[in-house]
């Protein structure tokens, strides 16, 4: 295990409506100690509808969770009908932004160019953006997950600066693991995160590299974080299904124990 504090982040999806969130989000703080926060960094990215209503409550009950949002828009405003800029996630106090989710890519074909385009839209508000990369099955088979993955982080962070880029996060998570109950073995998934921070020095240089927090997801439960997060290059999950379940969630903030 490396260092580097762990990121554990729960992406809901489009799950939880802002009543739930709030219910949710309760139980969490109920849930965790000072202890849990002092070893790993906890967040939650509801959906946008949610935000308002998880920020007061984290405002006003003084809560340590962070939260962000799941996607935002490369614009920061004008007529870009159904889109949410950087601007107004971060006068929501957002500290993360995901970009470049899978479902994202695949649902509504976003490419490395415009991934890029919202990673730097992430950065200008002062939002971290958690940079999802990772390869299909097909892709996988044939034997490309490593290249594919890198070409993925490359694109993303294309013409980032230096000292951006060393707080950004990445998330690898191959898409045929996503939802399906399929882990990636712990060592396949160090194979690809070692080798996304190669990348990163090779793009940056070493220390930058060191400073990159690189999460797993893909069908991350308690019953398996033990082991992704005892790799060397992982650190932290970013985690779909099992973060609905907020006892099962809190367990996978406390993966040391499990
Ligand atoms: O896509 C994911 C998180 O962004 C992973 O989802 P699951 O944990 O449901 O497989």
């Amino acid at each position: 295990m490396s260092t580097r504090t762990p990121l554990m982040a729960g992406n809901w999806k489009m799950n939880l409506n802002h009543l739930e969130a709030i219910a949710h989000v309760q139980k969490l703080a109920f849930a965790l100690a000072d202890k849990d926060y002092e070893a790993v960094e906890v967040a939650v990215l509801p959906p946008f509808t949610d935000l308002r209503s998880v920020q007061t409550l984290v405002d006003g009950d003084k809560l340590k969770i962070k939260y962000g949002a799941q996607d935002l828009s490369a614009h920061d405003s004008g007529a870009y009908t159904g889109e949410i800029s950087g601007a107004m996630l971060a006068k929501l106090k957002c500290t993360y932004v995901a970009v470049g989710h899978s479902e994202r890519r695949q649902y509504h074909g976003e490419t490395d160019e415009q991934v890029n385009t919202k990673v730097k839209a992430a950065f200008k508000h002062d939002l971290t953006p958690i940079l999802c990369v990772g390869e299909e099955l097909a892709v996988r088979e044939a034997g490309n997950h490593v290249t594919h993955t890198l070409a993925q982080v490359e694109g993303g962070l294309r013409d980032v600066p230096a000292e951006q880029a060393e707080t950004v996060v990445i998330a690898y998570e191959p898409v045929w693991a996503i939802g399906t109950g399929k882990v990636c073995g712990a060592e396949d998934a160090q194979e690809v995160c070692a080798a996304v921070r190669g990348k990163i020095a090779e793009l940056y240089s070493q220390e930058v590299a060191d400073k990159v927090r690189i999460q797993y997801g893909g069908s991350v439960k308690s019953g398996n974080v033990a082991e992704i997060m005892a790799q060397a290059d992982i650190d932290g999950a970013l985690v779909g299904g099992a973060s609905l379940d907020a006892d099962e969630f809190v367990k996978i903030v406390r993966f040391r124990d499990q």
